[in-house]
């Protein structure tokens, strides 16, 4: 039995205050009758200027377990999701082992059920070994109890357009998604940062944005010709998203994400050479990050994912050519998104729980997340304050690594609770140094 709470004044996407009962892992009342059902049992959250929203669902998570828990495990990296207001996560498939078996995943998936911080998706390798080559047991995987939908060689292209094709047909069968890290491999040997101005004054090898937009162009055009679903990983350019934005004007079954950090960050940042801002894709230009932003309002790009990438200090604390690529971000996602795009009047909180959401969870099929606030509804719910403030320390948080792009940086807004199927995964304001009242 999970405890009952009742969210007294709270905002269901920022629209209007009402009253909302959780018991038995579902949403219970909302309005009127919570009040009175709610009994004496319950705990008591007065939420005044709080936002509710559907428990958020991330379809771009590294969890590093198996072979990098010195990085991050399941139980920790699952535990950063909950402080983020995440309530699924769909764990990349770059572990070592691979996940490019039903063992794999099945473990991968059963790891994430008995932390019990958030539901792991575990998504399936392309190929084996993500080596591009042979397909990977794509049909055992989706039979298996991680029940996979999404699938990546994410960290590495599917280059090969004869293996892309096949991968696309393939997982019609079974309602499945290719999920492409778009990044031609020729065209970036060496890359270490964007291609332009900056990185000719600094001397680093450019990673240009014509090697994201060849493969995306070629990928939509192949999706069209077999009929099948096609997922964008973190896209980047301002070129992608004429890409999109053409494919889907054409019917062509696309969908893409973009990440918090090129919402936010820009190449400039490279100038320090610290590593803690070399990610791949890299960081753009402004003209790039108006691009995305843009894109993400107007709904050509549908979802926003984190490719929470965490690494340990011997693999960022180096020189900037021998650091890895990646940023943490299930902490930082949502304040992220509500700086640029809340707070600024670009998007609306209930397109939050779109972006965030809803579109996340129908892409990648994933049952009882990013379901409308409604009563019988299971009550996975994440509670937001969006009038904190608040600076990041990475060294606080609860993901295992500390190569956040937002350290020392002040965000707007914080986590306040997150419920997975009734029961709190955070209660206590943790995420912030404020919290809200709790009776019980
Ligand atoms: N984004 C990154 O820079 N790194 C990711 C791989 C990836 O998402 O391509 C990683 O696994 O570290
Ligand atoms: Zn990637
Ligand atoms: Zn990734």
């Amino acid at each position: 039995m999970t405890r009952k709470y009742l969210l007294r004044d709270v905002s269901p996407l920022g629209d209007g205050t009402t009253d909302v009962l959780l018991a038995d892992g579902v949403i219970a009342a909302i309005g009127g009758d919570a009040e009175s059902l709610a009994g004496d049992d319950a705990v008591v959250i007065n939420g005044g200027g709080l936002i509710l929203l559907p428990g958020l669902v991330d379809l771009h998570t590294h969890l590093r377990e198996p072979g990098r828990e010195d990085a991050e495990t399941v139980r920790s990296g699952t535990r950063a999701a909950a402080m983020g207001g995440f309530t699924a996560v769909h764990a990349m498939a770059n572990t070592t082992p691979t996940q490019d078996t039903a063992g794999v995943v099945e473990q991968v998936w059963r790891l994430g059920r008995d932390a019990g911080w958030a539901d792991v998706r575990p998504v399936g390798a392309v190929t084996v070994g993500l080596e591009g080559e042979r397909l990977a047991e794509l049909g055992a995987m989706a039979e298996s109890a991680a029940q996979v939908r999404v699938f990546s060689d994410d960290g590495k292209c599917v280059h090969d357009p004869v293996v892309m094709r096949r991968a696309l047909e393939y997982v019609k069968a079974f309602d499945g998604v290719i999920a492409q890290h778009a990044q031609e491999p020729r065209l970036t040997e060496g890359a270490q940062m964007h291609e332009g101005v900056v990185s000719a004054e600094l001397g680093l090898a450019g990673w240009p944005a014509v090697a994201e937009e060849a493969i995306i162009a070629r990928d939509v055009l192949l999706a069209e010709h077999v009929g099948s679903r096609l997922h964008v990983c973190h896209l980047s350019t301002a070129g992608s998203v004429e890409i999109i934005r053409w494919a889907k004007s054409r019917g062509i079954d696309v969908t893409a994400e973009v990440t918090p950090h090129h919402l936010m960050l820009t190449d400039e940042l490279a100038r320090g050479y610290d590593p803690v801002f070399k990610v791949n894709p890299p960081l753009r230009t402004q003209r790039d990050v108006e691009a995305v932003r843009e894109g993400l309002a107007d709904g050509t790009i549908d979802i926003v994912a984190t490719d929470h990438a965490p690494h340990t200090r011997e693999d960022k604390d180096c020189e900037w050519g021998a650091a890895a690529f990646g940023m943490t971000g299930l902490e930082t996602a949502l304040s992220v998104v509500q700086e640029t795009m809340v707070d600024t009047g670009r998007l609306t909180w209930a397109d939050v729980a779109r972006v965030l959401s809803t579109a996340p969870a129908r892409i990648g099929r994933v049952p009882d997340h990013g379901r409308p606030i409604a009563v019988g509804e299971p009550a996975n719910l994440t509670l937001v304050d969006p009038g904190i403030r608040r600076v990041v320390v990475p060294e606080q948080q609860s993901t295992q690594s500390v190569n956040s792009p937002f350290g020392g940086r002040e965000l707007s807004g914080c986590v306040i609770a997150t419920w997975l199927r009734g029961r709190a995964t955070v209660m206590d304001g943790s995420a912030c140094d404020e919290s809200v009242v709790v009776s019980s």
